[in-house]
């Protein structure tokens, strides 16, 4: 059972990074590390992934420490003993998001910041890649935010080229709901240290992620046909475009 979960996850991950062309041989990539539980699942799937490819990439573990107290002596060992080379970069972010700039929307600014001291240290490691591990309820909680707080159909890309670092964004966890990343870390014995953030779970993200567990709740397929749906999207089944027409304004 242990061993078909895993074949089955891992496929999962492969086809969405083959379909993408999210690696290739010789990449490097640096995975960016929360300690939280999709990007622990994300390090260990391509750990494993790494040692059987038809092709060599090399893994890097990024942790940007916002400034919180935390013990990441977990996150230590679990990528000590994949052999994988965790890089920490110290930070003031927490300090800045919350004191500093307190009344601007602190998720936003927080995120921001975050990649910005993530991919420079991808960069001095000499990586190619960053690798998040966003999910397919991310996904598909982030179009309900664009759609609901901007008036956008849009969510994020599995795959992206970033022209002002030259880095490629990678998420290969985009073909996996959360429950299976929640069987995933269970069924291998993932460690996850709990976000230490005092707006974790009062965000506008998490009111999404309700609607989305109350929608799939009572439209048990809505997960793998939003999928399909974001793989199929045709422009011409909206409507026509207005030149000119501001967002909410029309
Ligand atoms: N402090 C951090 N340092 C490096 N990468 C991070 C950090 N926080 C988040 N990330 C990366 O960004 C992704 C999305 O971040 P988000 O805050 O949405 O976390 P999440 O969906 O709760 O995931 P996780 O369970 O990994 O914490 C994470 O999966 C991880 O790859």
């Amino acid at each position: 059972m242990v061993k078909d979960y895993r074949k089955w996850f891992l496929g999962r991950i492969k086809k969405a990074i083959t379909d993408y062309g999210m690696i290739g041989a010789g990449d490097r990539v640096a995975v960016g590390m929360s300690g939280g539980k999709d990007s622990t699942s994300l390090l260990h799937a391509l750990h494993l992934i790494s040692r059987s490819a038809p092709v060599r990439f090399e893994l890097e573990a990024v942790f940007v420490d916002l400034g919180w107290p935390a013990d990441i002596s977990l996150l230590e060992e679990f990528c000590r003993l994949r052999n994988v080379s965790l890089h920490v970069v110290k930070t003031g972010i927490a300090e800045i998001v919350f004191e500093a700039r307190k009344g601007e929307n602190p998720c936003a600014l927080c995120a921001h910041l975050r990649r910005g001291a993530f991919h420079g240290k991808a960069l001095e490691l000499g990586c190619n890649k960053v690798a998040l591990g966003h999910h397919l309820d991310d996904a598909i909680e982030t179009f309900f935010m664009s759609l609901f707080y901007t008036g956008q159909l849009r969510t994020f890309s599995p795959c992206t080229f970033l022209d002002r670092t030259g880095l490629t964004m990678i998420r290969p966890l985009v073909y996996l709901p959360a429950e299976d990343i929640r069987t995933w870390v269970e069924m291998e014995g993932l460690p996850a240290i709990t976000n230490p953030c005092p707006a974790s779970g009062k965000t506008k993200r998490q009111e999404a992620r309700e609607l989305v567990a109350w929608l799939a709740g009572r439209y048990p397929d809505l997960k793998m046909r939003f999928l399909t749906a974001l793989q199929t999207f045709d422009r011409r089944n909206l409507w026509p475009e207005i030149k000119g027409c501001r967002i909410g304004h029309n």
